[in-house]
């Protein structure tokens, strides 16, 4: 059965780069080390795409050989906001874009029996209601931990959600864009589907996990 969801709230991030790197990250012989560095690189090419409107402004510049008009950023406030734990593997990727950027946490973990998301700790920047937010998670998959973490956002204040994944399940997607009328979508990869565990098919496993080597 087809999953429908609001595809014009959804970027697909489909650089031949990214998905070269995506190819590598599915491997299951790829080693921890490696599948950190494709996860801190692969948040910064989506990052790239999540800023791409961000207002500009005139400045004038004195080149070596003449005064000219250039555009810079005009003052876009940023908050990262990792869910833990495997968010954590894409902030260092995004800061280096950002690198004024708050970072918030929000810590959850998904039960293994009902799949449903728990809180296990929160923390946000003081001034989060007036900063763009993106959200982080390599894996997208009921839309549970994501869902938990966008009420979180919003009951902070935030109007400028922005859900960063690099593996989807269109059923995460749709869960995700029902739940939320305003939050947009960026992702590396959308996959087939979810299986009995829910977990994403064809995936890469445990996010979390080949992170940071716990398996
Ligand atoms: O869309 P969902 O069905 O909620 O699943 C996705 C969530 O599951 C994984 O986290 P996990 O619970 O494994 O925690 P971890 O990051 O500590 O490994 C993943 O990093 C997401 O947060
Ligand atoms: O496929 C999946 C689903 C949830 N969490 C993961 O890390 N991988
Ligand atoms: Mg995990």
């Amino acid at each position: 059965m087809t999953v429908q969801y609001d595809e014009s709230r959804v970027t697909l991030v489909d650089h031949p780069l990214v998905q070269h790197k995506v190819a590598i990250l599915r491997d299951k012989d790829t080693s921890t080390k490696q599948f950190r560095e494709l996860v801190r690189e692969l948040a910064l090419f989506e990052g790239y795409e999540a800023t791409r409107d961000f207002p500009l402004e005139e400045v004038v510049v004195e080149t070596p050989l003449e005064r000219c008009t250039c555009m810079e950023l005009s003052g876009k406030k940023v908050a990262i906001v990792p869910i833990l734990r495997a968010g954590l593997g894409m902030v260092d990727g995004l800061l280096e874009l950002v690198p004024s950027a708050r970072v918030g946490h929000v810590g959850m973990y998904r039960d293994p029996e009902t799949h449903e998301p728990h809180e296990y700790y929160c923390k946000l920047p003081a001034d989060v209601e007036n900063r763009t937010c993106l959200l982080v998670d390599p894996m997208l998959a009921t839309g549970g931990s994501a869902n938990a973490a966008i009420d979180y956002l919003r009951r902070a204040g935030v109007s400028d959600v922005r859900l960063l994944v690099l593996v989807s399940a269109p059923e995460g997607l749709a869960a995700v864009l029902e739940h939320d009328p305003d939050v947009r979508i960026y992702t590396c990869a959308i996959d087939r589907e979810l299986n009995d565990h829910a977990y994403i098919l064809p995936g890469l496993g445990d996010a979390g996990d080949r992170i940071f080597g716990t398996k």
